[in-house]
């Protein structure tokens, strides 16, 4: 008797198929490997659907949020505080390779403050200091709330300009700062910085070195205040670079995970950085006696020399930075400054009422010349944080000194509300930085000064963030075709409580929508 075909005899395609009845026993043998082979490829293909089926059900169920807005507005630090909230160990096993960031965060600041002293010859001149500086010319620009800085304010910059201020405190204390009143005074403060910017040269040196080590060597056009962009994974390629490592693709996706592994352990061994530490361990004092050096603070005071809010909260930290048993903090993480490069994914399981949801978070980079990367992640996003930083009313952008930040936001955020592939997304508004904006305001600086429309309103915290709120508010409402809710947020992303109940808020509402759009699916 011939051995049955897998295919049913009943069926009229089975009659069809039926094997000749002069099949040899060599050909039904033949023909039987052959069916056999069919189904295991039909089965495996019926699998790979299943599979496929599966995945895109569960891609079609997560939640695409893009975090969006201007450079240095605070997205990445945002980023870091999902992190910390829903996959804190991961943080945990970036903390060595944060040390390299915070390192050149230190380095580049001496550098930027020792080329400034250099520019007004390591003194003061005898103009009065005054955080009223740098006023504005009184045109009104962009979406009309800014106005232009005026054309001596790369000069009071000491070519500088569009690089923030956050000294507040100096600016407040600057009128009372000893003066240089005699040239035998000012010689001496010259000689000191001279002096110490002859100790800090080898350290100053490995600011190169370290911005290598970040960038594994790539440049960006437009890293003006001469910052490191980075692109995701930057944390393991560090690791790699300090190996010294190039390898195919393939290998390096080998080597990525194996260092994200032993990522601490790694760093360690890196020996630039451990070069960096001994130099920062034996310089400490030299690092103190240059930052509360009175010609260093005389020109904060007279915004001569502005630095970053990460510039002056590690150099106010120096001595816990510089001790040999170094270990960045999370605090420390969160007030780490670098830029991104193109636009990194993170990827968290968030449990919301007992039900886990993957959640795609999406941090771009924010210069202008990153931000041709956003538009394809636009297509099937289904929430945006938007990030504004209202502390920079007095900043002006890196890549155009010539718009105010606050300008910039704004238009930003025009282009993303009226967006055709936006028009159904969940917008969530962050104006951050406010614990930057109430030091400003205290020190004394008037927003008038910079934003001439502000007018004679008063100058206090609440006054003010209400007025760039409602400039935001009208923007939105200003096209809002689809009626949505815009829900703003004042915040200050490095505080970590605050910003984790800001979260969990946000979670909220976005996963309200989500079931209300899957009710309608
Ligand atoms: N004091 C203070 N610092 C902040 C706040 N938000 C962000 N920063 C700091 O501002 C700097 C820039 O923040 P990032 O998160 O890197 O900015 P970004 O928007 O990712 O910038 P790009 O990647 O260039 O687009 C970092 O040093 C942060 O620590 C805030 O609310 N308050
Ligand atoms: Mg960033």
């Amino acid at each position: 008797m011939r051995s049955p075909s897998i295919y049913s005899q009943d069926d009229p395609l089975a009659q069809a198929l039926k094997p000749p009845p002069t099949e040899t026993d060599t050909e039904r043998d033949a023909r039987l490997q052959r069916e056999a082979e069919a189904k295991r490829i039909s089965e495996q293909i019926d699998e790979d659907l299943r599979d496929e089926r599966e995945r895109m059900k569960r891609k079609k169920g997560d939640v695409k949020l893009l975090l969006l807005g201007q450079a240095e507005s605070g997205k990445s630090t945002l980023q870091k505080q999902f992190q910390l909230m829903y996959k804190p160990n991961s943080l945990d096993q970036e903390r060595a390779s944060w040390k390299t960031v915070i390192y050149f965060n230190v380095v580049h600041s001496l550098k930027h403050i020792l080329s400034t002293l250099e520019a007004w010859d390591d003194q003061l001149d005898d103009e009065p200091s005054s955080p009223e500086d740098n006023p504005s010319s009184g045109n009104n620009r962009g979406n009309g709330i800014a106005d232009e800085p005026s054309p001596s304010s790369s000069l009071q910059n000491g070519g500088t300009s569009g690089s923030a201020s956050t000294s507040g405190s100096a600016e407040a204390s600057g009128s009372h700062l000893p003066h240089p009143l005699g040239s035998s005074t000012t010689n001496d403060g010259a000689m000191q910085i001279a002096n110490l910017r002859r100790r800090l040269s080898p350290l100053i040196a490995a600011d190169a070195q370290l911005a290598d080590r970040l960038s594994g060597g790539i440049t960006v056009s437009g890293s003006g205040k001469g910052g490191v962009y980075v692109r995701s994974g930057w944390q393991a390629r560090t690791i790699e670079n300090a190996l010294g490592k190039i390898k195919s693709r393939r290998q390096s996706n080998d080597i990525e995970k194996k260092a994200r592994e032993s990522i601490s352990h790694d760093a360690i061994h890196d020996v630039l950085v451990q070069d960096v530490g001994r130099m920062l361990e034996v310089s400490e004092q030299d690092i103190k006696e240059l930052w509360s050096h009175p010609t260093v603070k005389g020109l904060m005071a007279r915004r001569k020399l502005k630095l970053d809010e990460w510039s002056e909260f590690f150099l106010r930290h120096i001595t816990r930075v510089a001790a040999s048993d170094y270990i960045p903090t999370t605090d420390d993480i969160l007030h780490a400054r670098i830029q991104t490069m193109g636009v990194a994914e993170h990827i968290f399981d968030v449990n919301i009422h007992g039900k886990a949801v993957t959640w795609h978070l999406f941090d771009v980079g924010g210069a202008r010349g990153q931000r041709h990367s956003w538009v394809p992640y636009f297509d099937d996003a289904n929430a945006i944080i938007f990030v504004a930083p209202v502390s920079a009313f007095d900043q002006y952008l890196e890549e155009d000194p010539r718009t105010n930040r606050i300008d910039d936001s704004l238009q930003l955020f025009t282009q993303i509300c009226s967006n055709a592939l936006l028009k159904s997304v969940h917008l969530v508004l962050f104006l951050n930085k406010t614990d930057l904006l109430k030091s400003k305001l205290a020190a004394g600086l008037k927003v008038r000064k910079y934003i001439t429309s502000f007018g004679e309103r008063s100058n206090d915290y609440e006054t003010v963030v209400q007025y760039f709120r409602a400039h935001f508010l009208q923007v939105h409402r200003r096209n809002n075709e689809n009626r949505r809710v815009l829900y703003t947020h004042f915040t200050s992303v490095v505080d970590t409580k605050t910003t984790q109940r800001i979260i969990g808020n946000v979670r909220d509402s976005i996963f309200r929508g989500y079931l209300q759009s899957a009710a309608l699916v």
